[in-house]
């Protein structure tokens, strides 16, 4: 032990070190529960000191059984009411009219579980689901709430900024917003959400959620469940039970509950009898960095629409300085008259002076193209393509694009080209394989008679998790390689929820650990028994792993870090320095105290020393 790396003493200026950024973090936005860990070592056992103990079901599963969501309402036609005989937002209002609601709030099982003392005031609980498990919401209420015609760049950074603080206290998020500029809302956050992990989904509603018939209580109801039960790492709309990449979306419809449309790309998750995700459209960051919020947005930006007879000198007003980047609204497959020899002189102008223009049709559906000659008058002009993009994408991606300091123009301009977030279209011409490609498959498919594509496909994702394990267990890339060509995903769990990525974290083997992660696996995965990647890698002692995964976000669960107290003092107890030096690079926190309110420091007579100055 004298020769170990890590000393008792500076476990203790660790400790420290880990304990002062979770301090810095609490503020007035951060909503979590309460984090005096002397209180509750579990919420398990916490359940003991209420009164009505005797009444509850314990939990099958504890750290299963429970979910996260964090509410951001930032206003809308949701929880508005009349005033003056119009619709304006109400505040304070909205916690207290959900309370009334049984299917979005179960009030006897938030008594008899302390919810109100362990969560806060503004937590509210959906009843059980079918398999008997719980998501716990939290509403952080904006002030002032805004009709989301009153929505600015700040406001998308306030919303960014306050699911970067909570990120890691909530298994998903929803947005509250108005149905007028959501679509940019969820376009702009798409892309300033960096390496994404979690659910971030948006909804509203047409009628308020007080009112007789509405659509907000199915509409809230539903991003819970999605952002609640299901690792979708994107930015999602989810309106009229249907959830659309956020990207994608545009609003279609001002009288109908039905109101958004995502014209180039097929919903991400259907919920009818039940909720279908289309895990082959989901978008996967394929990184191995950590989440990030970038707030950096460039508002010299503009929609700029043609139309038969504009002229030259409203296209030079609108493009002159400060305008930095402009999505032009062209017709058709990204048209514009080829015999208007001042309006194409503007536009080359303005790109040969550094300003970045986008062309996109001004078509529901469909793409920009160069199949005409008054499509190709505009790449000469110094456009570029925006493909299938949405005007609003294109809008918020040139945003986000331009306000990155470290990018010269010719930078700019490539990532304005590029696919960042599944806001377009890659043109992958042949390189996709066909399901029925793979050879492994079609014989499976020929010994069962089987060849319609759906019948392939099921096949395909029954066998993709045991198949995947296996490959995780003994480290064999080529097999990945050969399972996503099939088009399978890499991330799907076992019948015990166990992802390849847990299994790959047992084993401790760093090269699949960083192969999954870039291929689209979540460090978020909960097997049936609520463990974590981090904490299998954690439990197995694979210390490279558990940085990597840190590295890329991955943080304990809430009911891991209940637990961790005891197991650190079991450790502290034991002499093992080796297993609490894992622990605190995983994230756990060595002052949490264990049942008798000793933390590992304190264990065996084990003095707490001041950490050196500085630390
Ligand atoms: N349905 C709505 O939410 C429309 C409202 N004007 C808003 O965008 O805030």
């Amino acid at each position: 032990m004298a020769d170990s790396v890590f000393s008792l003493n500076n476990l203790t200026s660790l400790a420290r070190a880990l304990s002062q950024p979770t301090l810095d973090l609490i503020d007035s936005n951060e909503i979590s529960p309460p984090r005096n860990a002397q209180l509750h070592p579990t919420r398990r056992r916490k359940l003991s000191s209420c009164s009505s103990f005797d009444n509850i079901e314990p939990a099958t599963s504890p750290g299963a059984a429970e979910a996260r969501v964090l509410v951001i309402n930032t206003g809308g036609t949701i929880g508005m009411t009349l005033h003056d005989n119009v619709l304006a937002p109400k505040p304070n209002a909205f916690v207290k009219g959900l309370r009334k609601l049984p299917i979005l709030h179960d009030e006897l099982y938030a008594q008899q579980t302390c919810l109100y003392r362990y969560y806060g005031e503004n937590s509210l609980v959906l009843p059980a689901s079918k398999d008997s498990k719980r998501i716990v919401y939290t509403i952080m209420e904006y002030s002032p709430l805004l009709d989301s015609s009153n929505m600015t760049t700040d406001d998308w950074g306030r919303i960014g900024k306050d699911i970067e603080k909570n990120y890691e206290s909530y298994d998903g998020f929803v947005i509250l917003h108005g149905t007028d500029t959501m679509a940019y809302t969820a376009s702009a956050l798409s892309f300033m959400c960096e390496h994404l992990g979690k659910p971030i989904i948006l909804t509203g509603s047409q009628v308020p959620i007080y009112e007789l018939r509405n659509d907000g209580r199915d509409n809230l109801l539903g991003a819970l469940l999605i952002a609640g039960q299901f690792v979708i790492p994107e930015v999602g709309l989810y309106f009229y039970n249907k959830l659309y990449r956020g990207n994608r979306v545009t609003k279609v419809d001002t009288g109908s509950f039905n109101a958004f449309a995502s014209p180039n790309l097929a919903p991400l998750a259907s919920a009818e009898v039940d909720i279908i995700i289309n895990w082959d459209t989901v978008w996967r960051a394929n990184t191995t960095a950590k989440f990030q919020v970038s707030t950096e947005l460039n508002r010299n930006v503009g929609l700029l629409r043609l139309f038969p007879g504009i002229t030259a000198a409203t296209v030079r007003a609108f493009l002159q300085p400060p305008m930095q980047g402009v999505v032009l609204e062209t017709y058709g497959s990204g048209n514009a008259p080829d015999n208007r020899k001042d309006l194409l002189d503007e536009l080359r102008k303005a790109t040969d002076s550094g300003v970045i223009i986008i062309n996109c049709t001004q078509c529901l559906r469909g793409t920009v193209s160069t199949s005409y000659a008054t499509g190709k008058v505009l790449i000469d002009a110094g456009l570029i393509a925006g493909g299938d993009m949405t005007p609003e994408a294109a809008l918020s991606k040139l945003s986000y694009v331009l306000a990155k300091k470290n990018l010269d123009l010719e930078a700019k301009k490539k990532m304005m080209s590029q696919n960042l977030r599944g806001e377009m279209r890659a043109d992958f011409a042949g390189a996709k394989l066909c399901l029925s490609d793979s050879r492994f498959i079609q014989v499976i498919a020929k010994s069962l008679s089987i060849s319609c594509k759906e019948e392939l496909e099921a096949i395909r994702d029954a066998l993709t998790p045991p198949l995947a394990c296996a490959a995780a267990k003994i480290g064999d890339i080529e097999a990945f390689e050969a399972l996503k060509e099939m088009g399978s995903n890499l991330s799907l769990g076992d019948y015990d929820g166990r992802t390849p990525l847990h299994v790959a974290c047992c084993e401790g083997n760093l090269k699949t650990v960083q192969y999954l992660l870039s291929h689209g696996a979540t460090v978020y995965a909960k097997d049936r028994y609520g463990a974590t990647p981090l904490c299998n890698a954690v439990h197995f002692r694979h210390k490279e792993v558990v940085r990597l995964l840190r590295k890329t976000g991955a943080h304990f669960s809430r009911d891991e870090l209940d637990e961790a107290g005891v197991e650190l003092c079991s450790l502290a107890a034991s002499g093992d320095l080796e297993g609490l030096e894992i622990w605190s690079i995983a994230g756990a926190d060595l002052t949490k105290p264990g049942y008798d309110g000793q933390n590992a420091i304190q264990v065996n007579g084990i003095e707490f020393t001041a950490p050196p100055s500085g630390l």
